[in-house]
């Protein structure tokens, strides 16, 4: 693993690491925020994913949550979103939502995607022991949290993983890849025509499939552009309603899809991760 940069902020230190990931076959980037106390003992962790067309560096320079990462004395450990590299296949069409950049947090099963795009694998299992390895973090005390694309990768990671995490939050997660054009077109992709494959890695779907519950915190904007065609929340209200899985889903007037939101709230969902993370 390599150091790329190291910056003091909010009294800990923001770093950036590049090293070759087995689980993606390529070189990765990867950032990480470091509480000062983290300088004493090991500190609890949260895991951000990102959306469509992020890298590593759209959480750490919009979001702002340093100052409050480093308040409760949390790490916060953001990964790239796809795989990267000139040997990584891409979307022909260069499109921005599929392909590099665009990584839906699956394991992909479909050529050409299935050697790289592997998502799943590296955010659940690789980079936690690589992190835990190497800096001074708790990987037995983990949460995870995301936006869009991200918020879909966290929901289902977590509800895919019991035990794994402590909470789960998300902003504007999609939150039914089933049903809408962006899932259709990366999970047919990624995954094949059969449809029920795709179901593995639907919010929705893993609802109903839940033996136990974890806390959940949801919040949309209202004047998301994407909310209605792509996001779908009124899917994710029925189904926590109908399979009776209690979470916390916050419509928030005015807002949009972009990182003023996240920045607007960041703050209550790292209270929150940090209320599960050192007091329970
Ligand atoms: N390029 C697109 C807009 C893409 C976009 O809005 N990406 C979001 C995530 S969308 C769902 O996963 C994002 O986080 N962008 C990065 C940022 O820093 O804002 C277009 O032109 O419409």
């Amino acid at each position: 693993m390599e150091k790329l940069s190291a910056i003091q902020c909010c009294g800990g230190e923001q770093l950036r690491f590049k090293h070759r990931s087995h689980s993606l076959n390529c070189d990765m980037t990867f950032s990480v925020f470091l509480p000062q106390d983290a300088q004493k003992t090991p500190v609890p962790v949260i895991y951000w994913l990102s959306g469509l067309t992020c890298t590593d560096e759209n959480f750490v320079t919009k979001a702002g949550a340093q100052r409050f990462a480093a308040e409760y004395g949390v790490a916060i450990v953001a990964p790239d979103t796809s795989p990267r590299g000139d040997d990584v296949p891409d979307d022909p069409n260069g499109a921005w939502d599929f392909g590099k950049g665009a990584g839906f947090y699956v394991n992909a099963t479909e050529q050409p995607w299935a050697a790289h795009y592997r998502m799943y694998d590296y955010v659940v299992t690789e980079l936690p022991a690589l992190i835990s390895q190497h800096l001074p973090v708790d990987t037995a005390r983990q949460s995870i949290f995301g936006h869009s694309m991200g918020g879909h990768g966290a929901l289902t990671i977590a509800l895919k993983n019991p035990g794994k995490y402590r909470s789960v939050s998300a902003f504007s997660p999609i939150c039914s890849p089933l049903n809408c054009p962006w899932g259709e077109k990366a999970l047919g992709q990624y995954l094949g025509d059969d449809r029920s494959a795709w179901e593995d890695y639907d919010t929705c779907t893993l609802l109903g499939k839940a033996q136990s519950h974890l806390p959940v915190l949801v919040d949309q904007g209202s004047a998301d552009s994407f909310l209605v065609e792509q996001l779908k929340t009124d899917r994710l209200l029925r189904a926590s309603t109908e399979h009776q899985y209690p979470m916390t889903i916050r419509m928030q007037a005015g807002y949009d899809h972009s990182y003023f939101f996240i920045a607007s709230f960041i703050d209550e969902h790292i209270a929150f991760h940090a209320n599960h993370l050192l007091w329970s």
